[in-house]
């Protein structure tokens, strides 16, 4: 179905080309899944597919890449686009329309289907996709999750032959992941629909993949049977990376098929080791916030109090009020009711420069918070050492390179890096691991676990489990505006069904949550 022949790409001449010379094929109805660290090409590759690469984004292509019986040479994005539904990485860049149901017929309208299908196929995309409450909001008022759904949607709606998802789950809570990525494994299955995925949480897709394809670097790819690849693959889910340190083969590729090999395990764990970061007093304290958007309430009168030296986790469903929590707190953001301190001063009404050194965030859309041309002159602008943090974050970037060309995780890195550098006492980040490859979540937490035991207060909304696991001491879990569990994070994520990480589900009832932690519990043991 997709056929890339002899395929070179190289965006700029004194740097290596993104993609040398590959071959690849992708047979009808399967699903192919695309790994690799960030920025190594993932997105590139899949934009060769319909055209965009290089036709939207610059950059010189050589070789031939045929789509359903298409050479995107002769077929411009918009020919293909009848073969070929994309979901990019930033939804709201994709969106066309104003509303959640003009967004979805968009696609339908321009293939001229006639309206009483349009209708139809409408409705079964809604519930689908599980938006059908959303169907007449404004894109511009929804969560980012709930965007994500939408775009994922408007692919899906006109029924395309081939698909191509660029990180579909990344703002995705784990239950709508599951549900989102199951939708998509019965197009697979049921209508032989050819879906090529480049997704960061392996742990999240790699069961759903016939094959993958590993770019390990350089510009190859290696490509074929899952558990194979996943052997020496430079990213891997947790339970693959449990199953490399206890020597299992085949590798698991699932939380079942860990489960199973996981049962000689159990026995043999000794000391379950315990997280050692000391809370201080509380640097932040919120009383009473309450966040409404019209008649609607997304934050009903939540108390929060954030302890220097500790690193919180504020999760809950697509929806549930995090960002506007977050807003709120950092104090720019609507509150209806309420009051934040921060070293004792309220947070709202001051300006950019007062908050600077009390409280920072890092936003969803972290872009946001770029305007220079170039990497070099943001880091300089943004204080000492924000140019030593971001090469720790995201190695090799060119101080030359214009944010806008780089690829999701490194922009993201970039901002990180100039939030860190302003060293604020309360740092807020929103969704900080979309696009992050495995490496830079580790230095990620790395990066937070230093801020914290400096005296800072972090909180991090996410939906990333395994982050979570691997670096909060609390978690915080919102519903529909609510706050209904606030704890440990053992304590709050080991038995849930929806918030354990891997590990955790692997090993229940011991309650170890990440592969260093049981490396540690073997090691006590013997
Ligand atoms: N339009 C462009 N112009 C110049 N360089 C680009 C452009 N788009 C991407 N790049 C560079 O090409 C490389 C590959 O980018 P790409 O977006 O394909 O990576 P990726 O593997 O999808 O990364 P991520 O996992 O962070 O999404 C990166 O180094 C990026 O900085
Ligand atoms: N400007 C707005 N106007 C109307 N409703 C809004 C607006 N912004 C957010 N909402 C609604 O408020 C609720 C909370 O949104 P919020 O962005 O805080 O959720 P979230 O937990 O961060 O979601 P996600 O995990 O998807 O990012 C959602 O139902 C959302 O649709």
């Amino acid at each position: 179905m997709i056929e890339f022949n002899g395929v070179s790409l190289r965006y700029d001449d004194s740097r290596p080309p993104e993609l040398a010379d590959i071959d690849l094929s992708v047979d009808e109805g399967e699903l192919a899944l695309v790994v690799g660290r960030t920025g190594v090409g993932k997105s590139t590759l899949l934009g060769a597919i319909n055209g965009l690469v290089p036709h939207f984004t610059g950059g010189r292509l050589s070789g031939r890449v045929v789509v359903g019986g298409l050479d995107t040479r002769d077929h411009p994005p918009r020919e293909l686009a009848e073969v070929v539904g994309r979901v990019g990485q930033d939804p709201v860049a994709g969106f066309v329309a104003d509303t959640v149901e003009e967004e979805l017929a968009y696609g339908m309208e321009q293939l001229g289907v006639v309206s009483a299908t349009m209708r139809k196929r409408v409705e079964e995309t809604l519930d689908l996709l599980g938006v059908a409450e959303l169907r007449s909001r404004s894109l511009a008022t929804l969560s980012g999750g709930q965007q994500q759904r939408v775009a994922i949607g408007a692919a899906l709606v006109t029924a395309p032959s081939v698909l191509v998802l660029d990180e579909p789950t990344s703002a995705l809570d784990p239950g709508a992941s599951e549900e989102v990525l199951a939708a998509v494994t019965r197009l697979v299955h049921d209508l032989g629909t050819t879906v090529v995925m480049a997704e960061h949480r392996l742990e999240r897709a790699v069961q759903y993949a016939d094959s993958v394809i590993v770019l390990p670097g350089d510009g190859v790819v290696r490509s074929g049977d899952p558990a194979q690849l996943m052997i020496d693959s430079p990213v891997a889910p947790p339970v693959v990376e449990l199953g490399r340190l206890c020597g299992w083969s085949p590798l698991p590729l699932s939380v079942r098929d860990a489960r199973r090999a996981a049962r000689d395990l159990r026995p043999r764990l000794g000391e379950v080791p315990t997280r050692r970061r000391e809370a201080g007093e509380a640097v932040l304290r919120a009383r009473g916030v309450t966040v409404t958007y019209r008649e609607r309430v997304a934050v009903r009168d939540i108390d929060l109090d954030l302890a220097a030296g500790t690193v919180t986790a504020l999760m809950g469903r697509n929806g549930s009020g995090k960002s506007s929590l977050l807003w709120a707190l950092q104090g720019s953001g609507r509150r209806a009711a309420g009051s934040v301190l921060v070293g004792g001063k309220e947070t709202a009404g001051r300006d950019t420069a007062q908050r600077a050194g009390s409280v920072g965030l890092v936003p969803q859309t972290a872009a946001d918070l770029l305007y220079l041309e170039t990497v070099g002159e943001e880091c300089a602008v943004s204080g000492p050492g924000a140019r030593e943090l971001l090469e720790r974050l995201a190695p090799g970037i060119d101080d030359a390179q214009n944010p806008r060309d780089l690829s999701e995780g490194q922009r993201l890195s970039l901002v990180l890096a100039i939030q860190l550098a302003a060293g604020p006492k309360v740092l807020l980040l929103d969704e900080p691991t979309r696009g992050l490859d495995y490496a830079a979540k580790h230095r990620l937490a790395e990066q937070l676990d230093h801020l914290a035991r400096a005296g800072h207060a972090v909180l991090v909304a996410t939906h990333d489990v395994e982050f979570v696991a691997g670096s909060a001491d609390r978690v915080v879990v919102l519903a529909d505006g609510d706050v209904i569990a606030d704890g440990p994070t053992a304590d709050v994520v080991a038995s849930s069904p929806i918030f354990a990480p891997q590990v955790a589900k692997v090993l229940a009832p011991v309650p170890l949550l990440t592969v260093p932690d049981v490396a540690v519990a073997l090691g006590g043991s013997r």
